[in-house]
């Protein structure tokens, strides 16, 4: 498959000389057609600056990047103003016209593209009905909620039927069950009409809700990319830990631990859960081989890309060289951390 969208070695620097910043070093990156990709990264990562680079909102320092097949690095204003109509956008604070109506919002784009009023009209009611809010088509921007607001925003970025579709934080300004209404309907927007979501955010459970694949930029570097489910079970550098352990349950430290402790006093285990490697399994058959006994202290499960991920935490009771074996034969089957003391 060939990526709609492909960064190979891509450096941005803002400025010039003692005061110049850079932003992203050596960025490699290919996002498949119909894919869901998320970046993820805190504050300053860089993460706007690399979405700002896809539409060619700022030209790239060094390296190239191709979107749908073209090398858009130094290409003329003329043919990135095209390039950008198979591109739409979603924002955080969702940047509607205040004094046009949601109507108004959604033919904005269709209008600049040239389109006749009987067309336009056509194509803004079936907007609207796609993104469920038909019955405000008349309302002004302040007399919606947000997700009303980013509904709206998601159908004016629709509308000249983009191929690829750049969320900048667009979940951020909206409480939990707005985000999961926002991200249900960008899923819906990515497998009904097949448009590639390039997802930028600082929020794991975003990344767990809809994304297939992830990059986590770090100080202006991808550190960790890979399919959701990968990056989740194995996270490989700390800031990918950091992120993952904001969703997964995490293995108990500080004083969770020191609580732990004091209530159970065998020798405690963390085993990493996949439902797709029958841990469950293993832990019954080493126990009862080497008559240990065990109790579950901590711990959960959470479902991801069809997977149940998860962190167990469990008390070992039983002889030194028992427990010793059950946690080497646990070890064949998953990852097995045992908590000392802290
Ligand atoms: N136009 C600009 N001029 C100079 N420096 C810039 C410019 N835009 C971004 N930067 C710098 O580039 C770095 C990355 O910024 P960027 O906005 O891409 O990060 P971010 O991960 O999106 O952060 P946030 O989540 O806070 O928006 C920062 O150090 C920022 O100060």
């Amino acid at each position: 498959m060939t990526p709609i969208v492909e960064f190979r070695q891509v450096g941005k620097t803002f400025g010039t000389g003692a005061r110049s910043v850079t932003a992203l070093t050596g960025i490699d990156l290919s996002i498949e057609a119909g894919d869901v990709f998320a970046v993820i990264g805190y504050s300053g990562a860089g993460k706007s600056t690399l979405v700002r680079l896809i539409n060619a909102l700022e030209p790239v320092s060094s390296g190239s990047l191709l979107v749908d097949g073209t090398d858009i690095t130094g290409l003329p204003e003329r043919r990135l103003r095209e390039l950008r109509r198979d591109i739409g956008m979603i924002f955080q604070q969702f940047n509607l016209m205040r004094s046009r109506t949601v109507f108004g919002n959604v033919a904005y784009p269709l209008k600049v593209a040239g389109w006749d009023k009987e067309s336009r009209q056509r194509r803004v009611a079936e907007l609207l009905h796609f993104v469920g809010i038909a019955d405000k088509a008349w309302s002004y921007p302040d007399q919606l909620s947000g997700g009303q607001k980013q509904r709206v925003g998601i159908a004016r970025a629709l509308a000249t039927n983009p191929k690829i579709l750049l969320a900048d934080e667009s979940t951020s300004a909206l409480d939990p069950e707005t985000t999961g209404e926002v991200l249900r309907l960008l899923k819906r927007v990515n497998t009904e009409l097949g448009v590639t979501i390039v997802v930028i955010t600082h929020e794991m459970e975003v990344v767990r809700e809809i994304a297939d694949r992830v990059a986590v930029l770090d100080s202006g570097r991808i550190v960790e990319q890979g399919s959701v489910l990968d990056v989740f079970a194995t996270p490989k550098t700390e800031t990918a830990r950091r992120f993952v352990e904001t969703v997964l349950p995490d293995r108990p430290g500080g004083e969770r631990l020191d609580r732990l402790r004091a209530r159970h006093s065998g020798r405690l285990i963390t085993a990493h859960l996949r439902d797709d490697r029958r841990v469950g399994a293993a832990l019954s058959e080493a126990v009862s081989r080497h008559q240990v006994r065990f109790e579950i202290v901590d711990g959960g499960l959470k479902e991801l890309g069809g997977v149940q991920l998860g962190r167990l935490t469990l008390e070992l009771l039983g002889a030194e060289s028992d427990v010793d074996a059950v946690i080497a034969e646990l070890r064949r089957t998953t990852e097995i951390e045992e908590l000392t003391a802290s």
